[in-house]
C-alpha cells in the first residue's frame, strides 16, 4: 500500500532551485477529535514553521527549500468552500470502537491445513501483529491470547462446534475480558452477533480495528475520504443485517408515502450516492494533488519515496535526513497516513524531496489497500524509491517480501522498481550488522549512523535517475555562459579566476542542458 501527498510548508523561497519562483503554499489542516493514541501524538507540530530547511551536514544557504506537510491549498473560489462542505458531511461517521480502556482477548484462529494455510507466515508472527494493532489503540490491552487451531475458517462461525464450544467456555471464565479481537480479516456481521451472544462481550476484526487506526491517523482531508471510502463496504453489510432483523424493522416493505421506495431502498440509495460523491471528491483532490506534482517537476526538485513496512522506521530516517520537525515518528502501526513532502539536500548541496508514505503490512484488508492506491500513484512519479527495513525484527526478510509484492501490485516503471535503494535500519539494535544484500546500505536513523554514505548513495541514484551530473565548467567572466548557466542549470560555486577574466562554475546540469551549452559556447 501507500501514498503520498504534496506539499511544501510554507516558507522560504526556493530561489537557489527555482530561481526565485514563490514557495508552495500549504496551510495544515484542522486536527479532528478521535479517541486513540495516535491522536494524543498529533500534535499542530510547527505549523507553517521552517524547521528543517538545513538538512544535512553541508548546510544550504538560507534560500533552501521548505517541506509540505498536510494538504496543499490553492486558491479557493466559492465553488471549493461548498465542495469543502459537502466533504465535510461525507465524513461524519458513527465510531468504530467504544470508547475507554479495553482489555481484549486476542483470538487467533489458526489454519493448519488446506487453500485457507497462509503462506510464508507464522501463527506467532501474525499474532505479535495483531497484538501490536490493538497497542495502537489508546487504553487498550491484550490480557488473553488464544491460538485455536481451525479446519474451517470460512464457515459462518468460523470453528467447529466443539471448538467454539470449549473456547467460548474459556471466555467466559476470565471475567477481566472486556472484548475480543478475532484475528480474521472480515467478519459478517450475523457471525459478530452469534459470537457477542456467546462470548458476552464485543468482538473486533482486523478490518474494523485498522480501519479505527486509520481514522485516527488521518489527518488530510484525501486520507479521510479514503477512509470513509474503505468504510462504505461495513455500512453496506450492516444495513443488510438491519433487514434479516427477525421483528422486521429493517423495513422492506415499509414505504416512505409518494416516494415508491421502501426505507431499505433509501438507505441504498443514500449509500451509493455517498459513494459516488466520496470519489468525486477524491477526484478532485487528485487534480489538484496532480497539478501540485507537475509544478514540482517544473521546479525540478528530484523526489525520493520513502516507503516500507510499518513501523521500520521511515519517517525518523526522514527526519535524520533533513531535521524537518513535521516528520513525526511514533511507535505504533500506521503512524504516517498521509503522504508528507519533506525537503532536504543532497551533499552536492542539490535540493530534494523527501516523500514519507504510509506503511505496509502483510495481512491489510484489501478494501483499505484499494482506496489508498490513488496517493501512491506519486510513488510511479518520484525518481527514486528508498525502502526502508527494519533489520532489527525477527520477521524483516518477511516483510520484504511483503514490501516488494505490494510495490509490483503498483504497477511502477521497472527501472525505478529496479533502482530501489534497500536501506536496512535499526542496525544500532543489532550488534555487529553488515548486510548481505550487495547494494544495501546500514543505518540507524535513530542515532544518526550511516546517514553520510547514504546521502552519496541517494546522489548517485538521483543524478541517474533524472539525467542530470555534477560539472565544474570554465566560463570567460566577459561572455553570456555564466548567466546561462544561471537560467538553465543549478549553480552550486563559482570561483572567479581574475587574473584570466575567468570562473569556475560548478553546477548540477541536466544532460540535454549540457549538450546544448556545448553547442553555444564550444571549446
Ligand atoms: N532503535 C531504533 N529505533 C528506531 C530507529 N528508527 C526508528 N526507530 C523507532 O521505530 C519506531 C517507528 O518509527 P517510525 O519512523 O514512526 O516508523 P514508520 O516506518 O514511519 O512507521 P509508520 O508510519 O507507522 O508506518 C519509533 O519508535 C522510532 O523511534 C533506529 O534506527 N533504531
Ligand atoms: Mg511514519
Amino acid at each position: 500500500m501507500w501514498a503520498l501527498r504534496a506539499a511544501v510548508r510554507q516558507g522560504a523561497a526556493l530561489s537557489r532551485v527555482v530561481r526565485g519562483r514563490p514557495a508552495l503554499r500549504v496551510a495544515p489542516p484542522p486536527l479532528r477529535p478521535c479517541p486513540g493514541r495516535a491522536l494524543a501524538a498529533l500534535s499542530p507540530g510547527d505549523p507553517g514553521g521552517l524547521q528543517g530547511r538545513r538538512g544535512g551536514s553541508r548546510g544550504p544557504p538560507a534560500d533552501g527549500p521548505s517541506s509540505e506537510a498536510g494538504a496543499a491549498k490553492e486558491e479557493e473560489g466559492p465553488e471549493d468552500a461548498e465542495n469543502e462542505d459537502e466533504e465535510e458531511e461525507l465524513l461524519r461517521s458513527e465510531p468504530l470502537l467504544p470508547a475507554g480502556a479495553q482489555r481484549v482477548c486476542l483470538v487467533h484462529p489458526e489454519v493448519k491445513w488446506g487453500p485457507g494455510k497462509p503462506q510464508l507466515t507464522k501463527a506467532e508472527w501474525q499474532v505479535a501483529e495483531a497484538r501490536a494493532l490493538v497497542h495502537t489503540l489508546d487504553h487498550w490491552s491484550v490480557v488473553e491470547t488464544m491460538v485455536v487451531p481451525t479446519k474451517t475458517p470460512d464457515r459462518k462461525l468460523i470453528f467447529g462446534k466443539g471448538t467454539l464450544e470449549h473456547l467460548t467456555e474459556k471466555i467466559r471464565g476470565l471475567p477481566e475480558v472486556t472484548a475480543v479481537f478475532l484475528n480474521v480479516e472480515r467478519m459478517s456481521v450475523s457471525t459478530k452477533k452469534e459470537l457477542e451472544a456467546a462470548w458476552g462481550v464485543q468482538v473486533f476484526d482486523r478490518f474494523t480495528v485498522v480501519l479505527h487506526i486509520f481514522r485516527c491517523n488521518a489527518r488530510t482531508k484525501e486520507a479521510r475520504l479514503q477512509v470513509a471510502l474503505a468504510e462504505l463496504p461495513l455500512l453496506r453489510s450492516n444495513l443488510k443485517s438491519v433487514v434479516a432483523r427477525p421483528d422486521g424493522r429493517g423495513g422492506t416493505s415499509r414505504y416512505i408515502m409518494g416516494s415508491g421506495e421502501s426505507f431499505m431502498q433509501v438507505r441504498q440509495r443514500l449509500l451509493k450516492e455517498k459513494e459516488m460523491k466520496i470519489r468525486q471528491a477524491l477526484e478532485r483532490l487528485r487534480r489538484k494533488r496532480q497539478l501540485l506534482g507537475q509544478q514540482r517537476q517544473r521546479r525540478e526538485f528530484p523526489v525520493v519515496s520513502v516507503v516500507g513496512y510499518t513501523n521500520s522506521g521511515k519517517t525518523t530516517l526522514i527526519k535524520a535526513l533533513t531535521g524537518d520537525a513535521a516528520a513525526q515518528p511514533r511507535d505504533q502501526l500506521f503512524a504516517t497516513l498521509d503522504v508528507t513532502a519533506h525537503a532536504g539536500w543532497l551533499p552536492c548541496r542539490m535540493a530534494v524531496l523527501y516523500m514519507d508514505t504510509i506503511g505496509f503490512l502483510s495481512q491489510l484488508p484489501h478494501g483499505l489497500i484499494e482506496s489508498f492506491s490513488a496517493t501512491l500513484e506519486d510513488v510511479a512519479r518520484s525518481d527514486v524509491i528508498v525502502h526502508v527495513r527494519d533489520v532489527s525484527h525477527p520477521e524483516s526478510e518477511l516483510q520484504k517480501a511483503s514490501v516488494l509484492s505490494a510495490l509490483r501490485g503498483l504497477h511502477l516503471p521497472a527501472p525505478l522498481l529496479d533502482s530501489a535503494l534497500e536501506v536496512h535500519n535499526k542496525v544500532d539494535l543489532v550488534p555487529g550488522y553488515s548486510p548481505s544484500e550487495p547494494g544495501a546500505l546500514a543505518v540507524s536513523a535513530h542515532l544518526g549512523l550511516g546517514l553520510e554514505q547514504l546521502k552519496a548513495a541517494l546522489e548517485d541514484a538521483v543524478l541517474r535517475a533524472t539525467g542530470r551530473r555534477v560539472l565544474t565548467l570554465r566560463v570567460r567572466l566577459a561572455g553570456p555562459q555564466l548567466s546561462w548557466l544561471h537560467q538553465e542549470a543549478t549553480v552550486q560555486d563559482v570561483q572567479v579566476v581574475p587574473e584570466a577574466g575567468v570562473a569556475d562554475v560548478t553546477a548540477i546540469i541536466s544532460n540535454s542542458a549540457y549538450g546544448r551549452f556545448r553547442k553555444l559556447f564550444p571549446e
